[in-house]
């Protein structure tokens, strides 16, 4: 069993019991009375490297990374830094997150916001309508093409922006084939947790040029945004060294600087 395969088991048990509690019905309604959707493709074709900066608080490779006590005043320094996008991880078990934390977050900034989570089913898509997410991950190794295909639609249909994560080029094929407008290439493997920064370099070439390339995961500092950029990344997806960082406004104004820095040519 792979660690996906763990995680996804977890997703599964913790999500049978929320759907216990509340009802599909009662999120539905929840979900009309949340803010309206912000739009998160647009908040990512901006000029430059667009940086979504993540709230995270412990990760399956390195465990406890931050406590984050106070998720929305951390979403509040990456938006002043000047995040385009919040990422909110609300998977609990590996990642320390909750559902909650995300609706905090939304009270708190104006920048649309990322679900980032492990969802299998269209419950969690409303969940993150409910809990005021204006984007959702979908990861393609996590799910069947059907699935893919039917959340992808159905997340558009809700106002959600899917996020496509791909780790292979087989994957790449079938976000795409699922209408993907939004891919992510994710640099860590998630049936091994190895990071290879390369991934986002092989595979970006391939994506159709109007789809949004985001690349994740590995980003220290500007220097390996710039390589993204380099490799035609529209935006870069970016954890662990803002949390575990001293100063999160600063590090995301760093990277702001080098993603809109006049001298970098992107291939937009
Ligand atoms: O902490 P990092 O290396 O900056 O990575 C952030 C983000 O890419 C990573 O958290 C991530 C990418 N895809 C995921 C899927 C599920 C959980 C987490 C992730």
């Amino acid at each position: 069993m792979t660690v996906l395969d763990e995680i996804l088991d977890g997703v599964r048990a913790d999500l049978a019991e929320r759907q216990q509690a509340v009802s599909l019905d009662a999120l539905k309604e929840m979900a009309v009375h949340a803010p309206s959707p912000k739009d998160g493709h647009g908040a990512l074709r901006g000029q430059g490297v667009s940086v979504i900066a993540e709230v995270k608080r412990s990760s399956p490779s390195k465990g406890a990374l931050a406590a984050i006590a106070d998720p929305a005043g951390l979403a509040e320094d990456y938006e002043s830094g000047g995040a385009a996008v919040i990422s909110v991880l609300t998977e609990r078990r590996r990642f320390g997150g909750d559902i909650d934390d995300l609706a905090q977050v939304r009270n708190r900034v104006d920048v649309p916001v990322l679900r980032k989570d492990f969802i299998v089913t269209s419950y969690q898509l409303w969940e993150a309508r409910a809990y005021g997410a204006d984007l959702a991950l979908l990861i393609v190794a996590a799910l069947e093409q059907q699935a893919l295909i039917s959340l992808v639609e159905r997340a558009e249909s809700i106002g959600l922006t899917p996020l496509v994560e791909v780790h292979t080029e087989e994957e790449l094929e079938r976000a795409v084939d699922a209408g993907a407008r939004v891919i992510g290439v994710n640099a860590r493997d998630l049936t091994t947790l190895k990071v290879d920064r390369n991934t986002f370099a092989r595979i970006a070439p391939k994506i159709p040029s109007n789809i949004i390339k985001i690349a994740e995961s590995g980003v220290r500092g500007p220097h390996d945004l710039l390589a993204y950029a380099a490799s035609g990344a529209d935006a870069v997806l970016v954890g662990e060294s803002l949390v575990t960082g001293k100063d999160p406004r600063s590090a995301v104004a760093d990277l702001v600087a080098a993603g809109t820095h006049p001298a970098l040519r992107q291939g937009k």
